[in-house]
Formats: C-alpha cells, structure tokens, sequence
C-alpha cells in the first residue's frame, strides 16, 4: 500500500486533496518561508514547496509527499500574507481595480525522485470602495491568506474574473497533482 502525505497545515488544502477520492495522511511542515528577493515568483513558490515537502520525506522515507506554496503577485511585487489590518488594507488597495497573479508551487517527493512545478492564475478585481474592503478586513478573513484574500470565502465579491486554475488560487491546483503523481509512479484508484 503506497503512502500519500500532505505536508500542509492549509484547511483549504486539506479539502481540497480530499476532492480527488485519495487516502492521505496530514503532517504540517515547520519551515523558514523566506526566500531570496533574487527568486523569480515561480522558483520562489516551487522552493517554498520542496522545503515543506523534503522537511516530512526526511522523516517519511517510504511515501509520496506533497508540498505547496502559494503567492500574489502584483506589479512584480510578491505579496504574502497580510500581518495588521493596515498591510492587509494596503494590499485590497493595490489589487483593486486591477488583474495580479497567483503562483501556486508544488513539490511531490517520492522514494526516488522529486518532481516540482507551478501554476499561475490570473484574478482581476473590481474597483473597491473604502467600505468594501473596511467589511472585508473585518470579517478577519484576509490574515492567514496569501495576497490578503481568499476567493473562495466572503472574498469571492471582490473577484470580477480569474484566467487559469481556480484550485491552485485557494492553495493546490489538484488537477495537475494528481496528473504528476501518475507520472512518478502513485497508483491512483481511478
Ligand atoms: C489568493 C488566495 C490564497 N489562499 C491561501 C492558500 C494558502 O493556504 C495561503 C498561502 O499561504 P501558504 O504559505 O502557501 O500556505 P499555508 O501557510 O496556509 O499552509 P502550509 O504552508 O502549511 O501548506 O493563502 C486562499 O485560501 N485563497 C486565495 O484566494
């Protein structure tokens, strides 16, 4: 029996891996997210992900891990996950009215090899007003998410429109997961 473990402590992830009909384990990765300002968004996310992935194979030898990282990026600037209400504003601010990207990077390491890659999602918002996004800071919503909102949630309103893979904005982009898991050898039950 293979072993499949995600190495995350993301509740959106969790489900999200739950989607596919899949028997898993949950361990969640304590690492250093940060990362060299050198790091193009893409290897800066596929990095992230093979820390958190290689933190529990260390440990797991025999199993099929998967890490994740996700990132916002707008005009070039990487945004994480908001610390105050006052960065999390600032960053409602920067995104309103305008098109980012999201980064989603994932490792899967198996017994002999390790596999990354990366999707990126275009969200374009709608202009915000001020009470818009004083609610949504509020609603507490925008602390423990990348870019300061989860489309997914309460933040599905400020979302006008996405171009790519809806999964890999709330954490995972399943689809091609369980593609790459295929292709190293995870027998999948379908
Ligand atoms: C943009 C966006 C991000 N997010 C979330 C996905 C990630 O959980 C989070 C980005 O932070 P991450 O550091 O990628 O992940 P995490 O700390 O939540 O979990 P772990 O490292 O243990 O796997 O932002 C949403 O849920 N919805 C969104 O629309």
């Amino acid at each position: 029996m293979q072993r499949l473990i995600l190495a995350s402590s993301s509740p959106r992830r969790k489900e999200l891996l739950e989607n596919l009909h899949l028997h898993f384990e949950i361990s969640s990765s304590n690492v250093d997210e940060s990362f060299s300002p050198e790091l193009t968004p893409e290897d800066a996310v596929m990095e992230l992900a093979s820390r958190k992935a290689s933190f529990i194979a260390e440990k797991e030898q025999d199993a099929f891990v998967i890490g994740s990282d996700t990132v916002v990026v707008h005009d070039g600037e990487i945004l994480g996950k908001p610390t105050d209400e006052a960065e999390a504003l600032s960053m409602l601010k920067k995104l309103s009215g305008k098109t980012h990207s999201v980064y989603t990077g994932v490792s899967i390491i198996a017994p002999e090899t390790e596999t990354q890659f990366y999707e990126k999602t275009d969200v374009t918002f709608w202009e915000l007003s001020q009470e818009e996004m004083d609610a949504y800071i509020r609603s507490g919503e925008p602390f423990d998410k990348a870019g300061g909102y989860g489309i997914q949630g309460f933040g599905s309103f400020l979302v006008r429109g996405i171009t790519g893979d809806y999964f890999s904005v709330v954490g995972l982009p399943v689809s091609r997961t369980v593609r790459e898991l295929r292709k190293i050898g995870y027998v999948l039950p379908y």
